[in-house]
């Protein structure tokens, strides 16, 4: 579980995220939505304890997060992002055994806890010896996922995860992703622009506008009984595929 207790974040003036309290429960997923600049990279940032909040406490799997407590706790929470960030000059490999290597793993332990990853994530084996460059988009992403989830983390956080994919790799992988989260049971924290993809994963969806929950709820509720216009207009913001068709009297 992730909890934040009057979360305030501030560069200079301007609140990049102000005053957010928020519960991502347990073998959940919670979806982060809302436009540009709304404070959804800052939040994942604020629990990963890659910034500091200028005001209230983050706590991750019962255990407050403090610049002394920082480094622990991300070895208990996986990360994945927009392009993966993997680094170009190791192999999938390497690139997903880094930290287990970092923590002195044995090759047996490391080899074990790959291949299980490989059957997981549903990738071929062979791509592991490739370098990122090598691999296709959705490859990369199977393999941050593998380094995510190495070290087997109580929580995953994934930024815009499966934003640069083509649309048919990206619902091939919103389906795996979906199966994985639920038999992991894990706290999932995922960020999207997409309306689509956070009714398809998110048990919760937390709408930010400028650095605020506009609402939180599941997606039905946004829908059914928004709390105000911006929640309408954002879902609606987002054109249904071949809508113009039908306007034009062509269905
Ligand atoms: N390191 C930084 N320095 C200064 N301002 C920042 C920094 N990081 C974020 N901000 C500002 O904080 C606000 C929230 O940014 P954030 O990246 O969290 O939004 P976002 O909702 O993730 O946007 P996007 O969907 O475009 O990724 C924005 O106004 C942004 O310009």
């Amino acid at each position: 579980m992730i909890q934040l207790d009057g979360v305030t974040k501030r560069y200079g003036d301007a609140y990049a995220v102000q005053d957010i309290s928020l519960t991502a429960a347990s073998e959940a997923t919670t979806l982060l939505i809302g436009p540009s600049g709304s404070g959804k990279s800052t939040l994942l940032r604020l629990v990963m304890g890659l910034t500091s909040p200028d005001a209230g406490t983050v706590t991750v799997a019962g255990d407050r997060l403090t610049p002394a407590t920082a480094r622990a706790l991300r070895r208990r929470m996986g990360y994945v992002i927009q392009e993966g960030g993997l680094f170009p000059h190791l192999t999938g490999r390497a690139n997903a055994a880094l930290m287990a290597r970092h923590l002195d793993w044995s090759r047996e332990r490391i080899d074990a806890r790959i291949e299980e990853l490989t059957r997981l994530v549903q990738l071929d084996p062979d791509r592991l010896a490739q370098y990122p460059t090598e691999l296709s988009g959705g490859q990369r992403q199977r393999v941050s996922l593998m380094r995510a989830l190495m070290l087997d983390p109580d929580v995953l956080l994934l930024d815009e995860p499966l934003g640069a994919l083509d649309p048919m790799i990206r619902a091939d992988l919103q389906d795996d992703l979906r199966d994985i989260f639920r038999r992991l049971g894990k706290t999932v924290v995922f960020v999207t622009h997409d309306i689509g993809e956070a009714a398809f994963f998110g048990d919760q969806i937390v709408l930010l506008r400028e650095g605020q929950i506009e609402q939180r709820g599941a997606m039905a509720t946004l829908l059914d009984d928004p709390a105000s216009p911006f929640v309408t207009d954002f879902i609606q913001a987002q054109r249904a595929p071949l809508e113009h068709l039908r306007t034009e009297g062509r269905e």
